[in-house]
């Protein structure tokens, strides 16, 4: 099965040392910056237009987070979308909160004529983008926009906005991840329940896969491989953690994996899930 869901050699994954900027929210950011250094990569949060031109020469991939929005974040995340372009540096767009008010939703639509490698958000973001009916509240997800039904409806609406933006892959994320790559459908299943419960999980599952493509992997590779790589160190830090289960445990151990598990030549012989052809 992984040899459907992963094209290249996992071995290469994390091997190299891409330079990230991130232009995000401050309640995650330094929990990013940690965990893109623990993947090997080296995060730049630099969020001064002025300095773009020399930067975007400098840097091997761009996350641009939406989290928290404002009228200068939002002329930053334009302009650092038209540098990566100009640049040709991959971008992953994160729509945090795309459904707080439609100014966010616009920003997402026009990022989008800039061919970003990746758009992500959880399940209710994205219902939300695509127009359909969505239970997301601020910036978490609702358990009712994953159940199959909704995760089907979401899998053919992105399969559609797609055909408009075809160099873009589209990713859910829940407790089942939902990828659109090249017109063909993949759902993950590793991950545990506590990862919603942790603040800045989607954000930091951003950052690794702009590190993944930066680094050279294909962009099915870069989303497969951050999703998996993160969910399976969620499942090993909740057998480490004693019941009931202490989130702040949970979440040092979380990170502990994060800077360690790829260094086992195995990691990712676990990954569950599975493609389907378009
Ligand atoms: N119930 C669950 N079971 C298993 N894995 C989960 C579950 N919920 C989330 N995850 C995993 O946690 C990660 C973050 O997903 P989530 O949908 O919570 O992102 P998010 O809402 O954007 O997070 P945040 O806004 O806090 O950064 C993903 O890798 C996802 O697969
Ligand atoms: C809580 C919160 N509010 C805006 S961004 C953010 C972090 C999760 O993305
Ligand atoms: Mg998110």
């Amino acid at each position: 099965m992984t040899t459907a869901l992963l094209t290249g050699t996992p071995s290469t994954f994390f091997k190299g040392s891409p330079l990230i900027q991130c232009i995000t929210n401050e309640i995650t950011c330094e929990s990013m910056a940690n965990a893109l250094l623990y993947v090997n990569s080296k995060p730049i949060m630099a969020d001064d237009i002025r300095e773009f031109p020399e930067l975007f020469k400098q840097i091997d991939g761009v996350l641009l987070n939406l989290g928290q929005f404002s009228v200068a974040r939002e002329e930053q995340i334009s302009q650092a979308s038209h540098y990566a372009k100009e640049h040709g540096k991959p971008t992953v767009i994160d729509s945090v909160g795309v459904s707080v008010s439609p100014l966010r939703r616009k920003l997402v639509i026009e990022l989008l004529k800039n061919e970003p490698e990746v758009v992500k958000g959880n399940t209710s973001e994205l219902r939300h983008l695509v127009g359909l009916a969505s239970l997301g509240r601020g910036v978490d997800g609702h358990e009712s926009d994953q159940e199959k039904e909704a995760l089907l409806e979401l899998g053919k609406a992105l399969g559609q906005l797609q055909k408009k933006y075809p160099k873009t892959t589209f990713l859910a994320t829940g407790k089942v991840d939902l990828i659109v790559v090249e017109g063909s459908l993949i759902l993950l299943e590793n991950g545990v329940p506590e990862l919603d419960q942790l603040t800045g999980t989607g954000d930091v599952v951003g950052a690794i896969i702009a590190s993944l493509l930066a680094q050279g992997e294909t962009i099915q590779d870069s989303t497969v491989g951050a999703v998996s790589y993160f969910n399976r160190c969620g499942e090993r830090a909740k057998e480490k953690c004693e019941e009931p289960i202490g989130l702040e445990s949970f979440k040092y151990h979380l990170y502990n994996e994060l800077s360690t598990l790829y260094q086992r030549n195995d990691w990712w012989t676990s990954i569950k899930g599975v493609r389907y052809e378009s």
